[in-house]
C-alpha cells in the first residue's frame, strides 16, 4: 500500500511532537510493552487520504456486517458526515496513530474501542521490515466464537503492506445462517530490531 520511501518518511514523523496530540507508553497501561502517539488535526495529507478513501470503500461493507448481524447502525457514504457523528456525542479526538515497539515489546489482545460511535474495520499498515529490521513481532487476531476456545490467525506482512480487520464483532457464516465472533489483535514479542506501524481507526475517541 506504501512505497518503502513513504514508510520511511512516516516513521519519521514519530519523534516531530507538533504532529502529535499523546503519547502512551503501553506498560503503564497493562497494554503491553512499547509506546504509541495519537495525530492530532489536521492529520498528514497521506493519512488523512487514506482514512477518507477506505472509509468511503468499507461503508457499504460495513452496513452489510450490521445488517447480517442484525443491527440498526447504518454508516454514511462519506467520512465526514461520520466523523460529525462522532463529534456530536463527544467522540472528537483523532485516533490514527504510529505504534513503536523495540526488542522484547509486544502488544496485548485488545480491540480499539473508543465510545459508543464504532466503525467495525481498522486498518494497519507495517512501516518496517521484518527479517531486516526487526523480527518477530507478528500482528495476531483471534476470533472468539461462542461456547468455543479462541482461535488465533497471525498476518505476516511486509514493509508498506496494510490488513483490514474488525474492531469487534463480525458476522461469520455458519450452517445455521450467520452468527457472531468477537475478535481481538495484538502484535507478538518484538525479538530484536525496531518495529512501526501506522494504524488508521475511523471512528474518533472521547
Ligand atoms: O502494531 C500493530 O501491528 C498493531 C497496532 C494496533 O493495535 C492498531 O493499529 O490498532
Ligand atoms: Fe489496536
Amino acid at each position: 500500500m506504501l512505497d518503502s520511501q513513504t514508510c520511511l518518511e512516516l516513521r519519521k514523523l514519530y519523534d516531530q511532537d507538533a504532529h502529535f496530540r499523546s503519547r502512551i507508553v503501553m506498560q503503564r497501561h497493562g497494554f503491553g510493552s512499547g509506546e504509541y502517539k495519537y495525530f492530532s488535526n489536521p492529520l498528514p495529507d497521506v493519512i488523512a487520504g487514506f482514512r477518507q478513501g477506505f472509509y468511503e470503500r468499507l461503508a457499504p461493507f460495513a452496513n452489510g456486517w450490521n445488517e447480517r448481524m442484525g443491527l440498526d447502525r447504518r454508516y454514511p457514504p462519506e467520512l465526514d458526515s461520520f466523523l460529525a457523528e462522532c463529534h456530536g456525542d463527544g467522540q472528537t479526538k483523532p485516533t490514527p496513530l504510529l505504534l513503536k515497539y523495540g526488542a522484547g515489546d509486544y502488544n496485548c489482545l485488545h480491540q480499539d474501542v473508543y465510545g459508543a460511535h464504532l466503525f467495525p474495520v481498522q486498518l494497519v499498515i507495517l512501516l518496517s521490515e521484518s527479517k531486516t529490521e526487526f523480527e518477530g513481532g507478528e500482528f495476531v487476531m483471534t476470533e472468539q466464537r461462542p461456547r468455543m476456545q479462541s482461535r488465533a490467525e497471525v498476518v505476516s506482512l511486509g514493509i508498506g503492506d496494510g490488513a483490514l480487520f474488525a474492531v469487534n464483532d463480525r458476522p461469520k457464516a455458519g450452517s445455521r445462517g450467520d452468527y457472531r465472533v468477537k475478535m481481538r489483535h495484538g502484535v507478538s514479542r518484538i525479538r530484536s530490531g525496531e518495529r512501526l506501524t501506522l494504524g488508521i481507526i475511523f471512528h474518533d475517541a472521547k
